[in-house]
């Protein structure tokens, strides 16, 4: 199944409100998060609400994950326990480095007796992480992994590496491409990590748009007021999906039955731009389906 993955808002377990309101938030997705926005003290009446918000259902189509703490904290066994009965869509996994990490996680799910729709996401924000994204993402090809993709995080790399975020992202592209290669190589979906100047609507938009530009599936998000700029920006414009129908339909026409490459509006076009099309009106589709609730 196509899903869009224009937008997906992270928001710490700890809130009740937040939790409440992303019922009726147009994000493509949520992150529940008992993470970096979660104090310790606050852990184990976090797992409890994320555990309540999602028994009591009501998210409707957005993918839903839960975002544990680390694999190695002293909250991954209660953290990976609650989720395996909650079920979520997924699990994002901070700070994953390591195939070892990666297959930890499979077995412990396994050992949980997770349900197989429970998938595997895992955070790229170590030095580590980013050196290994191709054996991290070949590692995903096995069942067991049940890897679905990465989420690139900035500001735990910038912490460990003092590569500074800076605007335009100079230093970091070099680490996103190789990202963006190793989960593509592998079949992989990779979202943006968070920009946290919530203020600067222009700033947020411009780094959306560097991030559709470099191949990612869409971004994480903060706060409520970036997802709609979010999600415009990753949608295929209608002048894109236009074109998309219009070059499935030339390739179907039975004069063209036996050619690669065909001639339209001017400009060459190969099958290999008609299977681009087809994932653009897939993820059109998906994302009026979306709209429709
Ligand atoms: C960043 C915030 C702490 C800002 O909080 P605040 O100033 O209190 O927000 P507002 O007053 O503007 O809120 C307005 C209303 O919107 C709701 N709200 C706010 N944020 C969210 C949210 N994320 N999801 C759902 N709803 C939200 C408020 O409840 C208000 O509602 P109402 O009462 O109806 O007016 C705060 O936005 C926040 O906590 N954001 C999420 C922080 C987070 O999850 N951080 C972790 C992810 S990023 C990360 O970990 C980095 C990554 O790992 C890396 O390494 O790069
Ligand atoms: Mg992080």
């Amino acid at each position: 199944m196509t899903r869009p993955r224009r937008s997906h808002l992270f928001m710490p377990g700890s809130n009740p409100r937040a939790l409440e309101k992303a019922r009726n938030l147009p994000a493509d997705g949520l992150i529940l998060d008992l993470e970096d926005s979660v104090a310790p003290e606050a852990k184990a009446a976090a797992r409890d609400g994320i555990a309540a918000a999602i028994a009591a259902k009501g998210f409707g189509r957005r993918e839903v994950l839960i975002r544990t703490n680390g694999l190695d904290t002293p909250w991954w066994p209660d953290d990976a326990a609650m989720a395996a009965k909650a079920s979520p869509d997924g699990i994002l996994v901070p700070k994953v480095s390591s195939v070892e990490d990666l297959d930890a996680i499979g077995r412990k799910l396994a050992e949980l007796g997770a349900a197989p729709t429970v998938k595997v996401w895992a955070m790229i924000e170590t030095a580590r992480a980013v050196l290994h994204a191709e054996e991290l993402a070949a590692a995903g090809r096995d069942p067991s992994s049940r890897l679905s993709g990465f989420v690139f995080g900035p500001n735990d790399i910038s912490r460990e590496t003092r590569i500074r975020m800076l605007p335009g992202r100079a230093a970091m592209i070099p680490m996103i491409t190789h990202c963006i290669l190793a989960s593509r190589a592998h079949g992989l979906e990779i979202l943006d990590g968070p920009y946290s100047d919530i203020a600067n609507s222009d700033g947020f938009a411009t780094e959306c748009a560097q991030g559709r530009d470099l191949g990612f599936d869409g971004k994480t998000l903060i706060h409520p007021s970036q997802i709609d700029a979010c999600n415009a920006i990753f949608t295929p414009p209608e002048e894109e999906v236009a074109r998309a129908r219009k070059i499935i339909a030339a390739f179907e026409l039975p004069e063209n039955a036996a050619r690669g490459a065909i001639r339209l509006d001017g400009a060459m076009v190969e099958r290999l731009h008609a299977d681009m099309a087809r994932r653009t009106i897939a993820i059109a589709d998906a994302i009026a389906a979306m709209a429709k609730g």
